[in-house]
């Protein structure tokens, strides 16, 4: 059978999904993959996620590929005649790439099995709350467990159909952040009788800029975003409630412990300031995404013995991905896929070149035949 991967990622493009909410999403894929020759396919759900096995030839181990599948809360702006039929979200982060390929690779392996086991892994969540954790403590991972689990990001600043990756440190540590505070509201005329929580959110924001500026040393790095800040409930009220949304990064799990501490303080002088009760939680918390030395260097052998694979030597980034939580358990590497957009991760307007599809596609069935089959360069 033939299968057009191009339009099966339209198709998932249609069908954006937040975490843990991925229902047609899973349908779609678990339709494809039954189209499949099932005769080497084992295939479990969980919650809304996919753990599909393919059984080797003559199995010593079993090597895993690990896509995500969720989508995020933006309003699509590209103009695409195969634009997210859900309203206000949209895959703005590639997941819809990631699974058509993820799709292709198996379709491959379902009729020519390798000699190891292969183990493909749909995870939800990824954006939030974070799948992969519950997903290692799922009964399949813990039945199926791999020995080396590999995965990819689309990236919009690289040539399409070029891969980058380091050894070490790829993604650094994230927590989000959510600060909620309570003061007292009132008439907009009576300011002295309320205690207003858009001012004191406002200091709070412009105080936590300068963690990064101030705090974290020059030579490390962090990041402090404030991406949603909600409060009051009209324009003549003073809001009794105001809501600080974020991310925090880091390169280390100490500064990731610093930069929390110096949240803790600055929110703890609002409180004291403007006579309000704060409360900070923070959220999900994704490991750094280090990717093994020797894999990593046997990948990167691959890319070069790969006819017409350009490969980068990247620096680190601070994206997060919950990636690291599996590979804290399990040695194996990710990297970046090329796709070139002139918009980036996270815009409305992200529009990676489709021609990496079958690129990658074609490389990593490569890759995976040379993990399966006890390549090791
Ligand atoms: C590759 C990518 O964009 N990943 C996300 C991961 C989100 C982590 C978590 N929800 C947070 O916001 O801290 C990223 O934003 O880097």
């Amino acid at each position: 059978m033939k299968y057009d991967w191009i339009e099966i990622r339209r198709q998932l493009h249609q069908i954006p999904e937040l975490g843990f909410e991925e229902v047609k999403t899973q349908a779609l894929l678990l339709d494809k993959i039954r189209q499949f020759p099932q005769k080497h396919l084992e295939i479990q759900t969980w919650q809304t996620g996919i753990f599909v096995k393919v059984n080797g030839t003559n199995p010593s181990k079993t090597i895993g590929w690990r896509t995500d599948m969720d989508g995020l809360p933006i309003t699509e702006e590209t103009g695409f005649d195969f634009v997210s039929c859900h309203e206000g979200k949209m895959h703005a982060c590639g997941h819809d790439v990631h699974m058509s390929i993820a799709l292709g690779v198996l379709a491959h392996f379902a009729q020519h099995p390798g000699r190891d086991n292969l183990l493909f892994l749909f995870q939800p969540a990824e954006e939030g709350p974070g799948g992969a954790l519950p997903m290692i403590e799922s009964v399949p991972f813990k039945e199926w467990r791999p020995d080396e689990l590999y995965a990819l990001h689309i990236a919009p600043d690289y040539p399409a159909g070029t891969v980058a990756t380091k050894k070490g440190l790829l993604f650094a540590n994230t927590s989000e952040l959510f600060i909620d505070l309570k003061g007292k509201g009132g008439h907009a005329a009576y300011p002295h009788t309320a205690n207003d929580m858009v001012v004191a959110a406002s200091h709070l924001v412009t105080q936590l800029q300068t963690i990064v500026s101030r705090n974290v040393d020059p030579l490390d790095s962090a990041v402090v975003t404030i991406g949603k800040i909600t409060g009051g409930t009209r324009q003549n009220i003073i809001a009794e409630k105001a809501r600080i949304e974020g991310t925090i990064r880091s390169l280390s799990q100490e500064s990731m412990k610093q930069v929390k501490q110096r949240i803790e303080a600055l929110v703890g002088g609002i409180e004291a300031g403007f006579s309000c009760e704060a409360v900070i939680d923070y959220g999900s918390n994704y490991l750094q995404v280090t990717n093994d030395s020797e894999l990593t260097h046997d990948f990167i052998l691959f890319c070069e013995t790969y006819p017409d694979m350009t490969l980068h030597i990247c620096d680190e980034a601070m994206t997060g991905e919950d990636f690291g939580c599996f590979l804290d358990e399990i040695p194996g590497m990710m990297f970046w896929l090329g796709v070139h957009s002139e918009y980036g991760l996270h815009s409305a307007k992200l529009n990676p070149k489709e021609a990496a599809i079958p690129k990658a596609i074609g490389f990593l069935t490569g890759f995976l035949t040379h993990k399966a089959d006890g390549g090791n360069n």
